[in-house]
């Protein structure tokens, strides 16, 4: 027995992924697929200027996509999957949740509020229970559930691994974005080929808040978030697909490389459908990992880790995951799958 299923933004860069992960998804099954108005009325091969190296799934493409609203998407579809620009889903996704549609949404609004869960199964599950309060709070029978941005999901878990094992005091944190981060009509060709942009509107201080709530303790009503300082760099380069980051920890207590590594190899996974068998991989070869070779790691959903050195202060290291899957569209079917085993659907 399927759950059926909807994908809200299905035709951008995220929902297109939202589609591949879903098409052969074990307990999920696509049922609705909306757009902006000009892609509604179309069927999904006519809408979606589909980008990914393998075919729309036969199914999902002849299905027609409708306008964004809940009065148009079938009641007996209770998850809904959402890509849509920030902008809009600030404005849609709440009308969604007051309907009565549970909405697992990649959108960076509403992320840091104190009644929106913004759960990474593997590290915080225990935050989505933030549902009842918003529930209580909003008045919603719906709720929305949010996953982290794509480069603060690629640092939480190694950066888990060393709260848990020795604390953390501070981060540093320099990125190397790949342009799919930004969308299909993102950053054109002529300003990125043999160029980098040291720069990402609004992505430093989404790294500096996201990961101290992700990393943060619920006492069942809020979230104190983690009490250390966290500084990032947001800077695009031309790779295609993920984020490669260089990261320095100061930590409360003494350690070692090795004793980082084993943190590192030892944090544990969830289980669930689409979560990774290990979820950090460590590389000996400092020159690991590398985006091209590494982002699909585990279907993309792992994230690997290399360069692990003592500093001064603490350790440091280069982090990689692949962002419209693990940073995206694979991160909120997670949370889907965690909305499904917790009794949320
Ligand atoms: N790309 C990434 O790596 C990551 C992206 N995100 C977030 O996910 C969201 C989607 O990103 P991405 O897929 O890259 O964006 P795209 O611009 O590629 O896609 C946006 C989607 O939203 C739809 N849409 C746009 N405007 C409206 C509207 N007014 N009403 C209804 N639907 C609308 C578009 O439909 P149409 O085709 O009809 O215009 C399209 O389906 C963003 O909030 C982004 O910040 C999060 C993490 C990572
Ligand atoms: N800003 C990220 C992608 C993204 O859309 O992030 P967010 O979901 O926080 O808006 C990037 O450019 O790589």
């Amino acid at each position: 027995m399927t759950t059926p299923v909807g994908i809200v933004g299905a035709t951008g860069a995220v929902g297109q992924r939202l589609v591949q992960t879903l098409a052969p998804h074990p307990d999920f099954e696509i049922a609705a697929l909306t757009a902006s108005s000009s892609s509604a009325g179309q069927s999904y091969r006519e809408a979606a200027k589909w980008r990914i190296d393998s075919p729309i799934p036969d199914h999902v493409a002849a299905m027609t996509v409708s306008e964004t609203d809940p009065a148009v998407v079938p009641d007996d579809v209770p998850l809904l999957f959402s890509s849509l620009p920030s902008g809009v889903g600030e404005r849609v996704e709440p009308a969604f949740a007051e309907a009565g549609y549970l909405v697992s949404s990649n959108s960076s609004n509403f992320r840091t509020d104190p009644d929106v869960p913004l759960t990474i199964p593997e590290i915080n599950p225990e935050h989505i229970d933030l549902i009842e309060v918003q529930r209580e709070e909003r008045g919603w029978d719906g709720a929305i559930v949010k996953n982290p941005n794509c480069s603060t999901i690629t640092m939480v878990p190694p950066l888990a691994a060393i709260e848990e094992a020795v604390g953390i005091d501070r981060v540093d944190v320099s990125t190397l974005q790949a342009v799919s981060g930004a969308g299909y009509d993102g950053v054109t060709s002529m300003e990125i080929i043999d160029n980098a942009i040291p720069h990402i509107g609004g992505e430093e201080e989404k790294m500096e808040t996201e990961a101290r709530k992700l990393l943060g303790t619920f006492d069942g009503n809020s979230v104190e978030w983690l009490d250390a300082t966290v500084a990032a760099s947001c800077n695009r380069i031309p790779t295609l697909d993920g984020h490669l980051e260089n990261v320095f920890v100061d930590t409360r207590a003494d350690t070692t490389p090795e004793a980082i590594v084993e943190a590192f190899e030892a944090y544990p996974t969830v289980d669930l459908p689409s979560a990774p068998e290990q979820l950090i991989h460590v590389f000996d070869d400092p020159g690991r990992p590398q985006p091209r070779l590494d982002r699909n790691t585990e279907d993309g959903m792992a994230i690997s880790v290399g360069g692990v050195q003592a500093t001064a202060e603490g350790v440091q290291f280069n982090c990689l995951a692949h962002n419209t899957r693990r940073g995206a569209a694979g991160a909120s079917v997670l949370n889907g799958e965690l909305l499904a085993r917790e009794g949320y659907l």
